[in-house]
């Protein structure tokens, strides 16, 4: 089989149990043999995608000296805007052709949290676009939402108890961002890439996609192969964290994004990561005595701060102003 599953969720959102269990049952194969499927039927209406692009659209037409009020590179708690070329996914190719808008959760100056320099706390850094900030953490909130819905059925799927993953989900590091794709010039190195090959650092991703294509995703064989858009759905993928925590059961796969040809792309990833101070150790279920745990333990922040470091330079070199 070489296409990725494609599963319904509503039964999630049913009142009664009884597809409920089904539905787990499907997230768990496709997190064991892919790493990687679609949601079809999720609650994100498509008059918000709709609202969220119009947004996309604005702010990344603005002249750059402006999108740089809010530079993520001068953002102590990494929120903002990434210019093209700020990360590089896969150390072994140029640098990314996209440029980003990273929001998360939202913590004032004044938060306990925030006083004590805990790190990735903070306020969002939203542009000046009027209407952004309400539609925005609003979505950030409806995202958080769909996540731990997934997240239950995950931990059915996991033998742990239904609210295992609500309880370490309580104010997440979960970062939404929105990326924009610029179209791939002929004089391009044809190295470079929208997104370099890579897999992600967090729990689970839920991305929508525009109709511009160019996702791709590696099978169990190394080949890569089309992950298309597909109207109305979500792709959603296991990141490291989760891989870590179920001792590989589930598969944190590579994936890169080819730059568009001719058109503009836009996508917007939901990383669903925990509380900061969450400690993932290895599952109960997913270790026996032949299977023994394989990771250390780690917390989710000292975890994520590990892997920020690889693919920002910013983030290893001087620290930044506050802002
Ligand atoms: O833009 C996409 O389709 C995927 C982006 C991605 O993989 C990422 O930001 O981690
Ligand atoms: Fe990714």
């Amino acid at each position: 089989m070489n296409t990725l599953p494609i599963i319904d969720i509503a039964p999630l959102f049913a009142s009664e149990e009884t597809g409920w269990h089904e539905v787990a049952r499907q997230i768990d194969t496709a997190c064991r043999d892919w790493g990687f499927f679609y949601i079809r039927n999720h609650p994100i209406s498509a008059e918000r995608i709709a609202q969220l692009k119009d947004a996309a659209e604005r702010f990344f037409g603005l002249p750059v000296e402006q999108k740089l009020q809010i530079d993520i590179t001068k953002s102590t708690h990494h929120r903002g805007y990434g210019a093209v070329a700020t990360e590089q996914l896969d150390p072994a190719k140029p640098s990314d052709l996209k440029e980003t808008f990273d929001m998360g959760f939202h913590m004032p100056h004044d938060h306990p949290d925030v006083l004590a320099g805990k790190p990735l706390r903070g306020p969002n850094r939203h542009p000046d676009i009027e209407g952004w900030p309400t539609l925005f953490e609003q979505h950030y909130q409806d995202m958080h939402s769909l996540a731990c819905t997934l997240l239950r059925a995950l931990a059915d799927a996991l033998g742990v108890e239904s609210a295992f993953f609500d309880e370490r989900f309580i104010e997440p590091i979960s970062v939404f961002r929105m990326i924009h794709y610029p179209p791939r010039q002929t004089a391009t190195s044809p190295e470079q890439q929208g997104a370099g090959a890579h897999t992600d650092y967090g729990c689970i991703t839920l991305l929508y996609q525009d109709e511009a294509g160019g996702l791709q995703v590696q099978n169990v064989r190394g080949e890569w192969i089309d992950a298309p858009p597909i109207e109305g759905t979500f792709v959603v993928n296991i990141g490291d964290m989760m891989a870590r925590w179920s001792n590989d059961r589930y598969k944190s796969t590579p994936h890169r994004v080819i730059s568009p040809l001719g058109v503009d792309r836009y996508s917007m990833p939901f990383f669903a990561e925990p509380n900061p101070d969450t400690l993932i150790s290895c599952l109960p279920g997913c270790q026996d005595e032949a299977n023994r745990p394989k990771y250390p333990d780690t917390t989710c922040s000292a975890y994520m701060l590990s892997r920020f470091a690889e693919t920002y330079a910013y983030r290893r070199e001087a620290p930044a102003a506050a802002s």
